[in-house]
């Protein structure tokens, strides 16, 4: 029985339309639809029990299922599309994550022609198994203040690797602890006394045969993480180098070369390109902050409308808790966020494909607008995301606190996006130096372009006023977008300001931070509000779905401009008149969106193994599920614990002196 019927028929719009804008193509959702259910139906990919395993059962069941997708990968000769949707359907951390998506994509990115051919089939085929060591005990933000060094020996053309402090031991990276034979690993380059800077060299650290550490190679796992279940499927592991050498063609040398006779070469692309293999990822990250953010409300929306809680009348079925404005205030900004989230996601993309092409034609022009842009939004849309999943689980009352509700569990797998791939504050003051640097240069005749370009009208939307008289005026993208422009103008004007009465610009920096970081997360803000409205310029076909993603645009920039509406009001851009009425069009766009809630999570077409969660479960029989779950609770194997002999009976039988107490 479908519990959630009622809600299903009230729906406005196409949902199968919907589908497919959400997937991004009819191709892209009939790939996912059909590898999303071969998942779903296979018994080899079960992870109702995922979270009780103690980690060594744990961790060897997530070798088993790398394994085990690896074989049916193969076995139904799936592309490599197919490939990707397989491993994210299976949805458990592993080391494949890091070998096919830091390991490979570094190798790529800055490795040789020549480097590329040796390794990459070798790569492509897992006869090695990489992963990417960059992070150390004592440094992960400063990349350049890393320790470990590969110093060249001339006498036998080999660098040698090493680790000269207990602070440059690696520590962090995924797969390393107990699974990867190779690693892209990030050293100071020396040569011949002389420092060259963080270089990124392939080196072997297991044996092939009896997987062994190499001589000279100290290698473990960090030990448990947060959570249950979550990312301890990962190996993070750390790593020691103890003279380790490697043949001198190891040191992938795009970016950068050393020749047989010791001489440092810089070729000429930027150096910035030894960070590529992070932009991609951080793009990735973005890419996918929209599935792990729609997955959470997507439980939490079902539920919302299974629940119910006081205000019966008559005697008749108490209010759905999705009816209280209350929890609209809450919940439907997280699902406006999931699709604004996803949208950026396309874009970046786009913007970062555009800039691969570019950077092959010898065109570097772009490059810091897509580091601003693939920072700042990894970092905007982790922070949402992370907390609008801790949301989602307040959201469910107190079943979201159980494992069973599936969402501990997308918390904890998930939170440490926000430090991975660059702490989030250090990767906005990174974007705040972008912006420093524009407004510097406003006056030299160089035109900001894409996603700075706002600031080519800075006289405009310094003076400018909004101009916004019913609430319904808010509900006008021309408006809007002014509105986020002239905020994050006026923000950026005024650090600029701020920092040019410091003599040392360093020591200004460092003392604004706080403010550079919020005028960073007002420029993110516009991209994100600005990418989605252009998504409704395009054509949208269906029953419906066009209405509902304006509603939820709506919703998203105009909770925004509610949550901040202390800088819109501070750069006098609003009145406090013009704030109220962008408030009442909120709640009218809450009631728009309400009986098309259920329906708008059914559109990301997730099955009910991916959700892993009786909350969210699609036919809503939340109650008899719990139920059952509860007794399956291994605690519930025996009606008497083990222990109630040794520590609780003695308790109930002991005679006491003081019984009186
Ligand atoms: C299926 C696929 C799965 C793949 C995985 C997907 C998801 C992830 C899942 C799980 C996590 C798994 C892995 C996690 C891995 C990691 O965490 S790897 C380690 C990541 N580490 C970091 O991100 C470190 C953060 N720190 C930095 O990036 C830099 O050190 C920092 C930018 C903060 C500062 O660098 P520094 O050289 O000191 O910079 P400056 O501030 O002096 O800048 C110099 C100029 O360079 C520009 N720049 C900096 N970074 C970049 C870049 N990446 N690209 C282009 N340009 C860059 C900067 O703007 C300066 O420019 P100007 O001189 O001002 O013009
Ligand atoms: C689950 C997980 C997986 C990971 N996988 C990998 C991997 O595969 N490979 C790899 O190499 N690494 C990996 N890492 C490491 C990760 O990239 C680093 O932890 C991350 O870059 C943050 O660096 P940090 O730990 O040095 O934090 P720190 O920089 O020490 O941050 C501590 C605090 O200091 C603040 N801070 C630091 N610098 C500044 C500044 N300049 N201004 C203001 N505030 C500042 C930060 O905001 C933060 O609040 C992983 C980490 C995690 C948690």
């Amino acid at each position: 029985m479908d519990y959630l019927a009622d809600e299903r028929k009230k729906a406005e719009f196409d949902v199968d339309e919907m589908k497919i804008v959400w997937a991004g193509s009819r191709h892209a959702f009939e790939v996912s639809d059909r590898i999303s259910k071969l998942v779903a139906n296979d018994p080899g990919f079960r992870k109702d029990t995922r979270t009780m395993l103690a980690r060594k059962e744990l961790f060897k069941n997530t070798l088993r299922k790398a394994a085990y997708a690896w074989k049916r990968i193969h076995d139904l000769h799936l592309s490599e599309e197919e490939a990707s949707r397989l491993r994210f359907y299976v949805d458990e951390p592993a080391y494949t994550d890091l070998h096919w998506g830091m390991f490979v994509p570094a190798i790529k990115g800055q490795g040789t022609d020549e480097q590329q051919k040796k390794w990459l089939p070798l790569a492509y085929k897992m006869q090695i198994i990489g992963c990417y060591a960059q992070t150390e005990l004592g440094h992960g933000s400063n990349v350049q203040g890393l320790e470990t060094t590969a110093t060249f020996d001339p006498q036998t053309d080999e660098f040698v690797i090493h680790s000269p402090t207990l602070t440059s031991s690696k520590w962090w990276p995924g797969g390393l602890g107990k699974v990867s034979t190779h690693g892209v690993v990030y050293a100071r380059l020396i040569i011949n006394g002389e420092e060259h800077g963080i270089h990124g060299f392939i080196v072997q650290l297991r044996s092939l045969e009896d997987h062994l550490p190499l001589p000279g190679v100290t290698v473990g796992d960090i030990g448990m993480k947060f959570g249950n279940g979550a990312y301890n499927t990962m190996d993070n592991g750390v790593l020691r180098f103890d003279h380790v050498r490697i043949p001198r063609n190891q040191m992938l040398m795009r970016v950068s070369q050393v020749t047989r006779d010791g001489k440092y070469k810089q070729s000429d692309v930027p150096r910035q390109l030894v960070y590529g293999t992070m932009v991609y990822v951080r793009q990735t990250i973005v890419a996918d902050a929209s599935c792990a953010l729609s997955r959470a409300v997507t439980i939490a929306t079902r539920y919302s409308a299974v629940r119910r809680q006081f205000g019966s009348q008559n005697g008749g079925p108490e209010t759905q808790v999705i009816d209280y404005k209350t929890q609209q205030n809450r919940l439907f900004p997280l699902l406006a966020s999931a699709y604004a989230f996803k949208f950026v996601g396309e874009w970046l993309t786009w913007l970062y494909n555009d800039v691969t092409q570019r950077l092959q034609a010898s065109d570097f022009s772009t490059l810091p607008e897509a580091h601003a842009c693939t920072a700042g939004l990894k970092s905007l849309t982790t922070t949402a995301t992370a907390d609008g999943i801790e949301e989602c689980r307040k959201l469910c009352g107190g079943h979201g606190y159980l494992c069973s509700s599936g969402l501990p569990e997308l918390f904890a797998v998930y939170v440490p996006a926000c430090t991975y791939e660059g702490d989030n504050t250090v990767l906005l003051l990174q974007v705040a130096r972008f912006l420093m640097k524009t407004v510097s240069q406003l006056g030299s005749g160089k035109k900001p372009l894409g996603t700075i370009s706002y600031m080519g009208k800075i006289e405009h939307l310094m003076q400018s006023r909004c101009t916004v008289q019913k609430a319904e005026d808010w509900l006008k993208p021309s408006q809007v977008l002014e509105a986020f422009e002239a905020r994050a103008v006026k923000m950026a004007v005024s650090c600029a300001k701020n920092l040019s009465k410091f003599t040392n610009p360093e020591e200004g920096f460092a003392e604004l931070s706080a403010d550079l970081v919020e005028a960073a997360v007002a420029h993110c803000q516009l991209i994100v509000v600005s990418k989605f409205i252009d998504k409704l310029q395009q054509d949208i076909p269906g029953k419906g779905v066009k209405q509902q993603l304006e509603a939820l645009c709506g919703i998203y920039y105009l909770y925004l401009l509610h949550k901040h509406q202390g800088d819109f009001l501070a750069t006098s851009y609003l009145t406090p008149k013009q704030a109220a009425l962008a408030n009442d069009q909120l709640r009218a766009l809450y009631t728009k969106v309400r009986p098309n809630a259920v329906a708008l999570v059914d559109s990301f077409n997730y099955t009910d193994h991916f959700l892993g969660s009786i909350l969210g479960c699609y036919d809503g029989n939340v109650y008899p599920k719990l139920y059952d779950a509860a007794w399956k609770d291994p605690l519930n194997d025996s009606v008497v614990p083990e222990g109630y002999h040794e520590y609780v009976r003695p308790l109930l039988k002991q005679q006491l002196h003081t019984a009186k107490l």
